[in-house]
């Protein structure tokens, strides 16, 4: 589903490289976290995934896709089978969570009759239904989450990339969201987290890839947040 062919990035006027020589495989259906210290490279190889950023040397491939190869316009449909989600929720404020999840099908084209229908049952599943009438503001930091995750989850994505989704959530909240996560993966989503929440990541034991100054210093099946 993701693959890294010795894959390099330097950004321009960087001496050092934000990725080394990665060379990765996440099958379709997996959970995979991401962790690594502060500036270890976890953001970018997020964003090579996203074609946000280009490698400068190897072969990234989405889907069987090689996105060096990938033309510009086909991006924003490459990009549809992405759900992301991240540590600040980045919601439409003055939307409330039914308009900030059926904005995302909008965007793209789907019928009012099947917003209509889908949307409820997104917000079902992340365990918000009652809630779609509500603006972000009156929603707690783990509701506002889950609206992002709906939205993320809504048009059922290959992929769900997730950058620091606990960072701004207490522990408690924090293994709710987990949950949630859980479940998107087991319904065949392939999970991919960047975090650095150790007890989460020592509580759900999954493949673990470690970064370390732009290597991947670790890939462990069913792995711990720091080495056993
Ligand atoms: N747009 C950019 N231009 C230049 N250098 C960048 C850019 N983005 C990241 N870097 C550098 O690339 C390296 C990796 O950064 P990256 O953001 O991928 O790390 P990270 O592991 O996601 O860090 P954090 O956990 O703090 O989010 C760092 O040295 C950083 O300074």
């Amino acid at each position: 589903m993701i693959r890294f062919e010795s894959v390099s990035k330097t950004y321009d006027g960087q001496r050092r490289a934000a990725l080394d020589r990665v060379n990765v495989d996440i099958d379709k259906g997996e959970f995979v976290f991401l962790v690594g210290a502060s500036g270890s490279g976890k953001s970018t190889f997020l964003r090579l995934i996203l074609r946000e950023q280009r490698a400068t040397r190897g072969k990234v491939f989405v889907a069987g896709r090689d996105l060096g190869k990938l033309h510009s316009w086909k991006i924003p449909a490459m990009r549809r089978q992405i759900g992301t989600v991240f540590q600040d929720f980045r919601l439409l404020p003055n939307k409330t969570v039914t308009d900030n999840v059926a904005f995302a099908l909008q965007v793209i084209g789907k019928p009012q009759s099947t917003i209509k229908r889908v949307v409820p049952e997104v917000l079902e599943l992340v365990g918000l239904d009652g809630k779609g009438g509500r603006l972000p503001e009156e929603l707690s930091g783990g509701e506002q989450q889950r609206v992002a995750i709906a939205r993320a989850f809504v048009n059922r994505p290959m992929i769900l990339i997730a950058d620091e989704p606990t960072g701004n959530l207490d522990p408690a909240t924090s293994i709710g969201i987990m949950k949630l996560l859980d479940r998107i993966n087991r319904a065949d989503t392939t999970v991919l987290m960047a975090t650095h929440d150790s007890t989460i990541v020592d509580q759900m034991r999954k493949r673990v890839i470690e970064l370390d100054d732009g290597e991947v210093v670790r890939d462990q099946s069913r792995g711990v947040y720091g080495y056993q």
